[in-house]
């Protein structure tokens, strides 16, 4: 049977010669296509493979984009290009068509080894890109490959080499470039650098020159953009051989648009707020709570505020599913996360810029910009997580009455003129006791907080544009109240020299005046007199895992997550432990030391073996056994029926304490059961005054009361429709209800848990 299906050479030769003919006739097609004359619509209208076409129909792409439409052909044709298009216009298919076309056009193998290399500056990003290549490029028959750091290069290294299309992040490519026996980029046919503006941003650029440096000048490259800057010609200069500039700013839904438009998508409404910085998590935590029907990102300008937020919000519980993603969390989390927050319907993620350019959800309602962005093109990528591919979103972003105006002249030039919105003074409570309160308690969360400041401080210290971020005129002191501290931390501050002279500091506040009495090495000075608040005076109370845990934490500053403060960290000078306070004890300073003297089982040996002792009724001790007398013993009877009679009264004893717990069982359960109706039933009523029963529970918050509820809810019939009509209020649109409103079946355990949280806070 085997036999008789394998081709011999003559039908091997005809069906390699039908294949050259079918691809010199996609050649001239491609070679003749002329796209002003013939403007596609659908993919087929383009002369791409059939395998290809499949691919792409198979994932139900079948219309064109306008980037898709004008990049494809002039791709195909084999030119260099320079490509910008709007927010989620689908620049990945117009970049990956190509790069799969030329594979097939040139008849690639796995014996041809690396025939793409497709660079993106974040690992989210080239994820994103390798799973729309691999739906796309179901059909072809090459090999992918994913290089994002975060996995052992020995293993990527191992697999490299039979790689014919490899997508990854700048460093991680440049590493296998130089050391990778396997990988050898002599034949690479395309190159493709996608937010080739961003990879600059990000401090690439000599990253960048070193891979094009191992590449053969022969290739064909594309860049793509959905922002141009100066950095960006630059690098389309060198690297790009007599390129065609696509600069079409177009909406996702494949309408061209004329330069002179914005380029936001026309289906996003934006808008920005006056705030305080103090007052911005006040407003952020109420903008929250009236909106915990969305699916939301929330951008801040660094991770340290991200985990502090993030944490101190879930204690908080606002209602809604919280996440965080920020650079520095392991992989494996990140890509947890997002992989849930793609999922998830109603849910608030809180990241930093790690996620602003190029990663598609689905489905953002708001994109809330609580730090403002470093320039207007960073602007544009944040707000176009949301409203993509041609649907509707919104953006917010919070100003400080010094970032305003600049700032609003900067998205100007941009075309952007978002709308201004008024905050009601209704729906605005402070958050600052909660926060205070948290963190009296919580030693971590305070130095969490502190990193939070710290990083803020520095972000905007090391911004380029200091027309919108002026550092001297943070109110510290305020800003530090308004994360729950009870004053701003000192901050040591390494290489502001420049600071110091004067002119700058002229007019600054107090507490930024303190960082001039820096000494020659830019350090400030040590306080002479040390104020002790009560939070440091709560450190010498808590009891010894906890501070030594956290006294090493502040003192040490050795944890990854520190490295970044290398020239602004937390100057504890004002938090130095008093001896006389503090509980007789060591604290071990090295690790091993630390681990070894809280281990109980190295304490348990070091005491030796323990006796166990008995007290009688007069308080004597004994030692558990003792023998009785012998002859006293043998006037009770024989052993035999001592043993008889002994095991037959314990076995009373054991079945009448049975019989005991048993009852009380009984009774807790239902006077629980009791209870758990009362207390649904007063939710209910607090929630839906007037109204019958409500249509959804899904928990109480107390997870006894849950079990009951769930006892009884489990023998009723379970909901079907995937809509439900519930008569709770919405928080976010409180005139619409008429008492109803709808309750969307939660899709994954993010939803469940924003809707369960609703329910609780009622
Ligand atoms: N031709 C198409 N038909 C249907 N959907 C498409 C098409 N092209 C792209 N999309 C969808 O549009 C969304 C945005 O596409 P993509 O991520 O490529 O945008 P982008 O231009 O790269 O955005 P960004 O600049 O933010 O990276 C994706 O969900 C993608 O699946």
């Amino acid at each position: 049977m085997a036999k008789k299906n394998r081709m011999n050479t003559a039908q091997r030769k005809q069906l390699r010669n039908k294949e050259n003919e079918y691809i010199e006739e996609l050649n001239k097609r491609t070679q003749e296509y002329d796209p002003k004359l013939q403007r596609a619509t659908f993919f087929k209208d383009l002369p791409l493979c059939r395998n290809v076409l499949k691919g792409l129909s198979a994932s139900a792409f079948v219309k064109l984009t306008a980037i898709q439409r004008e990049s494809i052909p002039v791709s195909l044709q084999g030119h260099d290009v320079l490509a910008a298009a709007k927010t989620g216009s689908g620049k990945t298919l117009a970049f990956l068509v190509p790069v799969l076309e030329k594979l097939y056009r040139e008849r690639w193998t796995e014996f041809d080894g690396l025939g793409a290399l497709i660079i993106s500056p974040t690992r989210e990003l080239a994820m994103q890109i390798y799973e729309v290549l691999v739906k796309v490029g179901s059909q072809c028959s090459f090999s992918a490959g994913l290089v994002i750091g975060g996995k052992d290069v020995k293993y990527e290294s191992e697999r490299i080499s039979k790689i014919n299309i490899l997508i990854g992040t700048p460093g991680r490519i440049l590493q296998h470039l130089d050391q990778a026996v396997g990988l050898n980029a002599s034949n690479l046919q395309m190159l493709v650098l996608d937010e080739a503006d961003r990879c600059l941003d990000m401090g690439f650029k000599k990253t960048l020159d070193a891979i094009v440096g191992n590449l053969p000048p022969m290739r064909q490259t594309l860049l793509f953009s959905a922002t141009q800057s100066a950095s960006l010609a630059d690098l389309a200069r060198l690297s790009l051989t007599d390129y065609k500039n696509i600069g079409t700013l177009e909406t996702g839904s494949g309408q061209q648009v004329g330069a002179a438009n914005p380029a936001t998508p026309d289906t996003l409404q934006q808008y920005y707020i006056d705030v305080s910085l103090p007052d911005k998590l006040d407003i952020l935590f109420s903008f929250i709570k009236s909106h915990l029907k969305s699916k939301m990102i929330v951008f801040l300008s660094s991770g340290k505020q991200v985990h502090f937020i993030y944490e101190t919000f879930r204690k908080m519980q606002p209602g809604i599913s919280l996440m965080h993603l920020h650079g520095r969390q392991k992989q494996t989390a990140r890509t947890d996360t997002l992989d849930k927050f793609v999922r998830a319907q109603q849910v608030c993620l809180f990241a930093t810029d790690v996620v602003a350019r190029g990663i598609d959800f689905p489905a953002v309602d708001w994109v809330v910009q609580v730090d403002c962005p470093e320039d207007a093109d960073t602007y544009i990528h944040r707000v176009g997580r949301s409203a993509r591919y041609g649907k509707k979103g919104k953006a917010l972003i919070m100003l400080t009455p010094q970032e305003m105006d600049p700032f609003l002249s900067r998205l100007k030039t941009k075309k952007i003129e978002p709308e201004k919105l008024n905050i009601k003074q209704s729906k605005k409570k402070s958050i600052k006791p909660q926060l205070q309160s948290l963190l009296f308690k919580d030693p971590e969360l305070k130095y969490l907080a502190q990193k939070a400041f710290i990083s803020y401080i520095r972000s905007i210290y090391v911004q380029k544009d200091k027309e919108v971020f002026k550092f001297n005129e943070i109110p510290t002191e305020e800003f530090a109240n308004s994360l729950g501290l009870p004053g701003a931390p000192k901050i040591k501050i390494k290489g502001m020299k420049a600071i110091t002279r004067a002119k700058e500091l002229k007019n600054s506040p107090r507490s930024l005046l303190n960082l001039a009495k820096t000494n020659e090495m830019g350090e400030l000075e040590e306080e002479s007199k040390p104020v002790r608040t009560k939070y440091d005076k709560m450190f010498g109370r808590k009891n010894q895992t906890v501070l030594s845990e956290h006294y090493m934490n502040i003192t040490k500053h050795q944890t990854a997550e520190d490295d970044e403060d290398d020239f602004m960290t937390v100057k504890r000078t004002n938090h130095i432990l008093n001896e006389q306070e503090l509980p007789q004890l060591v604290v071990p300073t090295s690790k091993r030391g630390q681990k070894k003297a809280l281990s109980k089982k190295a304490s348990l040996a070091a005491k030796g073996n323990p006796t166990k002792m008995v007290f009688d009724d007069d308080g004597n001790s004994h030692p558990v056994y003792e023998l009785e007398d012998e002859e006293d013993f043998q006037m009770r009877g024989s052993a035999e029926s001592q043993k008889r009679e002994f095991l037959k009264k314990e076995t009373d004893v054991l079945s009448k304490g049975d019989k005991i717990d048993k009852q009380v069982a009984k009774e807790r359960d239902k006077k629980r059961r009791e209870r758990g109706s009362k207390h649904l039933e007063e939710r209910w009523r607090r929630t839906c005054p007037g109204s019958e029963e409500p249509a959804v529970i899904l928990g109480t918050g107390d997870l006894d009361l849950d079990m009951n509820a769930a006892d009884e809810s489990d023998r009723e019939e379970p909901a079907r429709k995937s809509r439900k009509k519930s008569n709770f209020k919405s928080a976010e649109s409180p005139e619409e209800d008429n008492n109803a409103i709808e309750v969307e079946e939660p899709q994954t355990l993010e939803d469940l848990e924003s809707l369960t949280a609703r329910l609780i806070q009622g």
